[in-house]
């Protein structure tokens, strides 16, 4: 405090800040004393929430210069234009959280809050925001600004919408601390006879101070009665001036703070903004529940509706083999070697093993017209010398006639409308067929070895030979849900503070970025780990997924993938001025995510460029580390495994580090 004399709390030289092209500050300067009241009084729009904002560090000048006797965030006490209160806290739980940011013990801060909640005319501590008057809601943010009983008190509009009464019990406190504690307080009011009784009034236009002085003695200057004819005589001098004003230059210069940053990391602060979401867990209990059960919802619906082959499938079938009994097939078909086994019932029975309904039908032309009208999926025709074909084919050691090859065909006609449908009825109608000639091969063949097929697959190195395509998604859906519940959670509960003012609230009162972060980490990562376990239980124990022996890698690969999810949410709600563009942003980034990562198709399947692409994107190497895990029970050294960490580790800290500087770039204002 060189340049101002010892009884000087605020001291702005020259202050000028400019929106866009908005010279919002021109110049300013004023001079608060130690232990008095200074009025700021202008017109709406005409700086003095800026000029505010810029005392408590919230804003920074283009070009000017600020001294403050107080250099701590703790030794300010402020209060926003705007309410930022929590609606769904009580005041107790309002003064709790506030009262340990600013390391109070609790007597003291039941003590204060009592005091306060007094003075103030204000319900019991029990009370609930959202039930309580505008002017009720006023009232507890200015308590919230006394709670810690400042050396400096910055309040921005405290008496607008109360009552005379209370204005002029505020008044009178406001004059009591400022006499008997020496307390400064910077007040802003469109009242001027409110602050008439100030000690020094300063009257803003256009983002100048066009006079400072006490009340009484800019009236006898101007020789007026009233605070409202001096602005007015002001006003109609400054018009003449403001020409000359607007045509000033702004230089911009580098800014140093006027206020001592809060310190990175302090754990009461920590707890304080912990403490402050549990109470909102409480608060909103059923939200919670939701938040909780959606991994079990979700991954229990997936379970059982994706994967399992279709069944119950409607399959025609004309039999021209047994054509005296309207192609209906023996009840006990029987296998022998020579012609009058029945091969086609044999084949039709291991069909019904594959939980397929066969059709029969008399005529070729009455299955296809059904198949035209969409009453059966397929149709498969035998010749009436099937068996004779069959077996000559599959016993003669001499190479086969047409006449024999075109009798032992069977002939299927197929919907192939629908893809998975068509493959799941490809896949059984061949597979019967194989099972079929390798028990005829069984019982009639001489040799042994002419069952065996041309290709013989061997036990797989890794994974399973009959993987269900459930099982091939249960990684990338267990992947999936890990990066967006926490994504979804971080984007809600930092957007609904943030667009509130009450992160830029909590920040003034000296919250840092990291605390912030640190907090929000933990509780997330609580809620995290429960997430994971519901999923978890119902994937791998309710339904039959393979899981790795390596469990708890799988779950540290799960953690991290939330984490990364997180961090993207923290990105999204620093990027994000309202509800609406974040959802827009985190639903627009869940679909190209599911599409890319390989979560319904390998990434091999792709457009070479897209495969690049996929490459980059967060989960996609998550998803393939968890298949390896679950399936291949691959270890950690593998770089399948570990790549997974590697891409989660580059992605969480390259959103770390954007969020960090797009918050200290636009701050964290909302709307
Ligand atoms: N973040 C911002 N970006 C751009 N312009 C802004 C921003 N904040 C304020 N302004 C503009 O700066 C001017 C001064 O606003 P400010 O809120 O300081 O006025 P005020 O005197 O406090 O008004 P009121 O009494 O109505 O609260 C207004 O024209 C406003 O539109």
């Amino acid at each position: 405090m060189d340049e101002a004399g010892e009884d000087t709390s605020v001291l702005v030289k020259n202050a000028c800040k400019k929106y866009s092209n908005n010279l919002v500050l021109h110049g300013v300067n004023i001079h608060v004393k130690e232990g008095t009241i200074y009025s700021l009084l202008g017109p709406s729009g005409c700086g003095k929430t800026t000029l505010l904002s810029v005392l408590v560090g919230r804003v920074k000048l283009d070009m000017g210069t600020i001294h403050m006797s107080v250099r701590d965030k703790e030794e300010i006490g402020y209060m926003p234009q705007a309410l930022t209160l929590y609606q769904e806290f009580s005041i107790k739980e309002h003064m709790t959280f506030y009262g340990n940011l600013y390391s109070m013990d609790s007597a003291l801060i039941k003590e204060r809050t009592n005091l306060l909640l007094k003075l103030l005319d204000l319900p019991s501590r029990e009370c609930v925001i959202s039930k309580m008057s505008g002017g009720q809601q006023r009232r507890i943010s200015l308590c919230i600004a006394l709670l810690h009983n400042p050396r400096l008190l910055i309040l921005d509009e405290p008496t607008v919408g109360l009552d005379i009464i209370l204005c002029h019990n505020i008044w009178q406190y406001l004059f009591k601390i400022s006499e008997d504690e020496k307390k400064t307080i910077i007040i802003t009011t469109h009242y001027f006879e409110e602050a008439r009784h100030s000690h020094t009034i300063g009257l803003m236009r256009y983002g100048r101070i066009l006079a400072e002085d006490e009340p009484n003695h800019l009236m006898e200057v101007q020789n007026c009665e009233t605070l409202e004819q001096v602005f007015l005589i002001l006003c109609t001098e400054d018009e003449l001036r403001e020409k000359e004003i607007h045509d000033k230059e702004l230089i911009k210069t580098k800014q140093t703070p006027h206020l001592n940053e809060s310190g990175i990391l302090n754990f009461t602060r920590i707890y304080a903004f912990m403490l402050k979401n549990l109470f909102w867990m409480k608060r909103n209990i059923p939200m919670m529940l939701f938040t909780l059960v959606l991994p079990i919802v979700q991954c229990t619906l997936i379970s059982v509706t994706v994967g399992e082959d279709p069944a119950g499938l409607k399959v025609g079938v004309v039999n021209d083999e047994f054509l005296e009994e309207n192609g209906i097939c023996p009840s006990e078909p029987h296998i022998s070697c020579t012609s009058n086994a029945t091969m086609s019932c044999q084949y039709l029975r291991k069909l019904l093993g594959k939980s397929l309904q066969i059709v029969d039908y008399s005529n070729l032309d009455f299955a296809q017209q059904d198949l035209q009208k969409n009453n059966v999926w397929g149709v498969l025709y035998f010749n009436n010398n099937f068996t004779e074909c069959l077996l000559k084919r599959l016993l003669l050691k001499v190479i086969p006639s047409d006449d024999v090859i075109y009798g032992s065909e069977i002939k299927v006609w197929l919907d192939s409308s629908n893809q998975v449908i068509r493959e799941v009825l490809q896949k059984h109608i061949t597979g019967a067929l194989v099972e079929v000639t390798s028990d005829v091969l069984k019982k009639c063949s001489s040799s042994i070895r002419s069952t065996h097929t041309l290709i013989s697959y061997q036990k797989p190195v890794y994974g399973v030979m009959d993987q269900s395509f459930r099982q091939f998604m249960t990684p990338a859906n267990a992947v999936l849900f890990e990066f967006f519940l926490p994504l979804m959670f971080t984007v809600g509960a930092m957007l609904t503070e943030k667009t509130s003012g009450l992160l830029e609230r909590c920040v003034i009162a000296g919250l840092s970025l990291m605390e912030i972060g640190v907090g929000h980490i933990i509780l997330q990562m609580l809620i995290l780990i429960i997430q994971t376990a519901f999923l978890m239980i119902v994937l791998f124990c309710i339904f039959d997924n393979p899981l790795s022996e390596n469990l708890t890698f799988c779950l540290i690969l799960l953690l991290c993938v939330g984490i990364c999810g997180m961090f993207y949410g923290l990105f999204i709600a620093a990027i994000c001025r309202s509800f609406t563009t974040a959802s827009f942003l985190a639903i627009g980034s869940y679909f190209p995510l599911f599409m890319l990562s390989g979560v319904l198709w390998p990434v091999e399947g792709m457009h070479y460029i897209l495969r690049y692409a996929s490459r980059m994107l967060p989960i996609t190497s998550s998803i393939e580390s968890f298949r390896a895990l679950s399936f291949g029970s691959r270890q950690p050294a593998h770089p399948i495994v570990y790549g997974a960490f590697i891409s989660l580790s580059l992605w969480s800290t390259s959103l770390c580090v954007s969020t960090y500087l797009v918050v200290k770039h636009y701050g964290l204002k909302g709307q």
